[in-house]
Order: structure tokens, then C-alpha cells, then sequence
């Protein structure tokens, strides 16, 4: 596997294609914004995405079908916007291209994972996701990181991870993609919560809760849709909630905080250029609850606070109110 596409050029997309290039990979990078694109190539890194990183010059364009060729894609647009580019990008596919699916959410309008809407959308292409602990801007600094690399295939899943491993990029191969997708997917909407926890200042104890009992409701959701609860006791699971929810480097996090503070999640979306993948897949998170049959209280006290049905303080009360109970996944 020599040449690599990069679907989207954010500032995990931009980190990405930095250490598939550092791994020795001839890498093609797909920006929707020519700024970007233009940028990236003349070896400018990406001001507009991922502020203060110099970066080598990477290829890159606003036309799909230079992705034509590429012996494998990782695919990082964001979750809501997955399809759109997927069905346009169809075309230039050739059967049995690996794609790794990089992005974490839950399409809000059909609850898909990702791996359902690239079957969806582009048949032809194999599936496999990449999750896991992940700051792209320690990733694009070159500081060591591992994650999970789900693929179905042991020896594709070997070909893929020699392709963008290397010693400070450490992928770890799992058979599991619905556990994949669902731990990276659903820490967002945690991370936002422990925000919240952070922002009301209500301790770190109150943290520590929020990110064990989390994890019970994560691997819930995980097993009723297919995944093993082995899968999120790794760097998929727990381990991207464990970073997710302890820095405010994460956009779900301090999403969260600046909620506890006061602001609304208008006034803080409005600031942003960076997406908050938490924000969409919360509401998608309840219905595949509700769905499954899965008690999700945590991300139901996210999602109600969302969607305005509960204060921060009702939310609270709603959630400490539960009865005592037995604890246990
Ligand atoms: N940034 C990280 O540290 C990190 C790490 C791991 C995973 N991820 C995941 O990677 C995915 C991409 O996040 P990011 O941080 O690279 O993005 P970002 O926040 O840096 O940039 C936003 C991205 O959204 C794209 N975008 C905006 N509107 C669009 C549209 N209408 N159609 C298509 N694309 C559109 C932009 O082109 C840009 O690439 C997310 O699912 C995120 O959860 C991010
Ligand atoms: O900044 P966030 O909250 O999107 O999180 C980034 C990565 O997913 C952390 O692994």
C-alpha cells in the first residue's frame, strides 16, 4: 500500500496525511476549502484547521477524483457530512479499495454508523475504522499516540496498519468495527457532560463518576448493536474517554464547560470553525437507545440539555435522583 488519500482536511484529516507521509506514503489529501488545499500543498500547514503546526508539503485538492488510484482512503469528513462526499466520490472507487473511516458520530437523520452509511454509499469499497485516543495536534507534533484499528480481514488489517503506523503512531488491529465505532461516537457526548461537570464545578469525584458510569452505558449501547464489551476496555472505549473527557483540547469537552458556565451552545458553536461531533450525534444516541433498549442516562441528561426539554440544574437533579442500584455494565 504506497499512496494514501485523505478524505477531508481538517485538522485530524491534516494529521493524518502528516503521519501516513512520515510512515513513507505517497499521500493525496482531499480539502473541501481551496484555501486549505492550497495551503497544504505549497507547504504552508493548515492555519485555518490546525493553527501553529508546521507541516512538510502535502498534496492536496478540491477535486474527488484525484482520489482515484489510491491503493487505500481514510476517510475523516465530518459524520453529518460523510454521505454527501461518499456519494460523490463513488464513482472514482475501485472495488475492493480499503476505507478507513476516521470520523466519530452517528449520522443524526438515519442513526447510521459510518460503516453503514459507506455501505450505503459506496459499496464497493471494504470497511475499516480508526478510533481511539487522539489529539490531531499531538499526532501532527509527532507525539506518541495509539488507537485502534478495526478492520474484518487480520491480513488487510496488518497492510493497513504497516501502511500508517509508525513508532509514535501506534495502530492496534481489532476485529470489532460496531465497538469501534460506537466507543469513538458516543465519548463525545460523555466528554460533553463531564464539560458540564467541569463548568458547574462539581468536583473531580463528580468527574470520576461520570466517566466510570459512562463507560456502563458506552458498552451497553456497544453490545446491543453487535459490538464486544472487550473491545471498549480498550484505547477505543475507555481510553479515548479517558482523554476525551480529562483536557479541555477537546472541542466536546470544553464545549461542555463553557455550557456549565453559562453560555449558551449557540454563542459557542457560533465561535467555532472545528466541529463538535457530540453536539449532532446526542440526539441519534437517545433514538439508538431507545431503539435497543439500552438505559443511557448520561447521554439522555446531554441530549435534553441540548435540546432545551432541561436546565443544567434540572439535569442534575434528574440524574442524581435515580434509585440506588446494583452497579455493573
Ligand atoms: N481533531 C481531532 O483531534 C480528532 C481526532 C480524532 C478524530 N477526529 C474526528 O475527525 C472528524 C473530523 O474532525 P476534524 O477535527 O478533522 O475537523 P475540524 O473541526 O478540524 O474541521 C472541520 C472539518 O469539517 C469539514 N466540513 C465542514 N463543512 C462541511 C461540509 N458541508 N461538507 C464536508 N465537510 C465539511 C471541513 O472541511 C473540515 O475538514 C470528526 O469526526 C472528529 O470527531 C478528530
Ligand atoms: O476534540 P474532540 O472532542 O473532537 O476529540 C478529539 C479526539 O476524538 C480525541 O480522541
Amino acid at each position: 500500500m504506497q499512496t494514501i488519500g485523505v478524505l477531508g482536511a481538517g485538522a485530524w484529516g491534516t494529521a493524518l496525511a502528516f503521519t501516513a507521509l512520515e510512515a513513507g506514503r505517497s499521500v493525496r489529501i482531499w480539502a473541501r476549502e481551496a484555501d486549505v488545499a492550497g495551503s497544504l500543498s505549497r507547504g504552508d500547514g493548515n492555519p485555518a484547521f490546525l493553527p501553529g503546526i508546521d507541516l512538510p508539503a502535502m498534496p492536496a485538492s478540491t477535486d474527488l477524483s484525484d482520489m482515484k488510484g489510491a491503493d487505500a482512503l481514510l476517510s475523516v469528513v465530518p459524520a453529518q457530512f460523510a454521505r454527501g462526499v461518499f456519494t460523490e466520490l463513488a464513482p472514482h472507487i475501485a472495488d475492493g479499495t480499503p476505507i478507513l473511516l476516521c470520523s466519530k458520530g452517528i449520522e443524526q437523520s438515519t442513526l447510521s454508523l459510518m460503516t453503514d452509511v459507506l455501505a450505503q454509499t459506496i459499496p464497493q469499497a471494504v470497511p475499516a475504522v480508526l478510533s481511539g485516543p487522539s489529539f490531531a495536534a499531538d499526532v501532527a507534533r509527532g507525539l506518541p499516540t495509539a488507537v485502534t484499528l478495526a478492520c474484518r480481514d487480520r491480513a488487510l488489517g496488518d497492510r493497513l496498519m504497516a501502511a500508517i503506523g509508525r513508532p509514535t503512531f501506534r495502530p492496534y488491529w481489532s476485529r470489532d468495527l460496531i465497538g469501534a465505532e460506537v466507543g469513538g461516537a458516543v465519548k463525545n457526548v460523555l466528554a460533553i457532560a463531564c464539560g458540564i461537570v467541569e463548568g458547574l464545578q462539581l468536583g473531580k469525584s463528580a468527574h470520576a463518576a461520570l466517566i466510570s458510569r459512562g463507560f456502563a452505558e458506552m458498552t451497553r449501547l456497544a453490545v446491543a448493536m453487535g459490538g464486544e464489551a472487550q473491545t471498549m476496555a480498550g484505547l477505543c472505549g475507555l481510553g479515548d474517554l479517558v482523554l476525551t473527557c480529562s483536557s479541555v483540547q477537546s472541542r466536546n469537552m470544553s464545549f461542555g464547560k463553557a455550557l456549565g458556565e453559562g453560555q449558551s451552545a449557540e454563542s459557542i458553536l457560533a465561535a467555532r470553525n472545528s466541529v463538535t461531533e457530540g453536539v449532532a450525534t446526542a440526539p441519534a444516541l437517545i433514538e439508538l437507545a431507545r431503539k435497543h433498549e439500552v438505559q443511557m442516562p448520561i447521554c439522555q441528561a446531554v441530549d435534553d440539555i441540548l435540546a432545551g426539554r432541561s436546565s443544567l440544574d434540572d439535569a442534575m437533579t434528574a440524574l442524581l435522583s435515580r434509585p440506588f442500584t446494583q452497579e455493573g455494565l
